[in-house]
């Protein structure tokens, strides 16, 4: 389990990370989602004791990771594929962390295997693509065979069917019982890969809750109708409790009453429709919708 209790993390005037507080369970995989600059990175990097809270605790099953020695078999944690020696082999990088912390050396060709990299083992890490350098970082990660791992945006970089094989290893290492905990700035990247989610902006926690109550919070279905007498419409909707916006063309979009109810509305005061469809907006949506305001770096945005 990692809990974290008012972490904040201050460098001069910009406050990266402000008050955060969620705890991430085993056996499941948990999301950790925020606009670019939200502060998932440097939270992790406390997390992990590599970088010092201004305020606030973090510890790992009990205890500030730092305490541990041979952290590898307590916490394995992909940061930063490119932060490798370009000029050693992939196996002597594993070795390396092995021996560092007293992982029998049996174990790098079990994770080269594990990530689908047993035929590059004796290559040079400089020549890899990214996408090999994430399976690298993920075959470190696993070396230790810890109880929990993190990964800072593990889908960078790996092709459809790298994203397929990604999401179906960290689905097994939760049902293995481990904690699981993956940062992304995609929701999407979320969507088909965690059971609960933690998601921040500007350093703050937005939510933390499952999946399933995430996306039944942000999406509201909307209802579209199309009339030839809009205004019309949209004054007996208004008068019934729904919120009502006109998109030209004679199309409305309806939200606080279900399709059925518009339908029979319509029909009392015998104005003709021509189209009727909810739609639910999708996760995506919901995000962007709950982080609009507390995302640094938005299109069109002059400051
Ligand atoms: N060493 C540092 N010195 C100064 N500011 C920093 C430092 N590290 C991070 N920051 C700032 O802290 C904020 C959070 O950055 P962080 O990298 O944690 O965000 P992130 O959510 O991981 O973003 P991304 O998705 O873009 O990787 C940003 O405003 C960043 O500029």
């Amino acid at each position: 389990m990692i809990e974290v209790n008012e972490l904040t993390k201050r460098y001069g005037r910009i406050t990266a990370v402000n008050g955060l507080t969620f705890t991430v369970r085993p056996g499941r995989v948990t999301g950790f989602l925020g606009p670019n600059g939200a502060g998932k990175s440097t939270t992790l990097r406390m997390i992990l004791g590599l970088n010092a809270p201004t305020g606030g605790t973090v510890t790992v099953n009990g205890r500030p990771f730092r305490d541990r020695p041979r952290g590898l078999r307590h916490v394995g944690a992909l940061l930063d594929a490119g932060d490798v020696h370009g000029g050693r082999t992939a196996a002597a990088h594993l070795w390396v962390l092995a021996r560092g912390n007293r992982i029998p050396r049996g174990r790098v060709a079990e994770v080269l295997a594990e990530v689908g990299l047993s035929h590059a083992a004796r290559r040079r890490i400089g020549g890899f693509s990214l996408g090999m350098r994430q399976r690298l970082g993920i075959a470190a990660a696993l070396l230790g065979d810890p109880p929990v791992l993190m990964f800072d945006e593990p889908l960078n970089g790996l092709d459809p069917e790298g994203v397929q094989w990604a999401r179906g290893l960290l689905r097994r290492l939760a049902g293995e019982g481990r904690t699981v905990f993956l940062s992304s700035h995609l929701m999407s990247e979320m969507e088909h890969t965690a059971d609960e989610l933690v998601v921040i902006g500007r350093g703050e926690l937005i939510a933390a809750e499952s999946l399933r109550d995430f996306a039944a919070r942000g999406a509201r279905p909307t209802v579209t109708v199309r009339t030839p007498d809009p205004a019309a419409l949209a004054d007996i909707l208004t008068a019934a409790g729904a919120e009502v916006r006109r998109d030209g063309d004679g199309l409305l979009a309806v939200t606080g009453l279900p399709a059925a109810r518009v339908g029979e509305l319509a029909l009392d005061h015998r104005v003709p429709l021509h189209d009727l469809t909810t739609r639910t907006a999708s996760l995506e949506e919901a995000f962007m919708e709950l982080t609009a305001d507390r995302a640094d770096f938005r299109s069109g945005d002059d400051r």
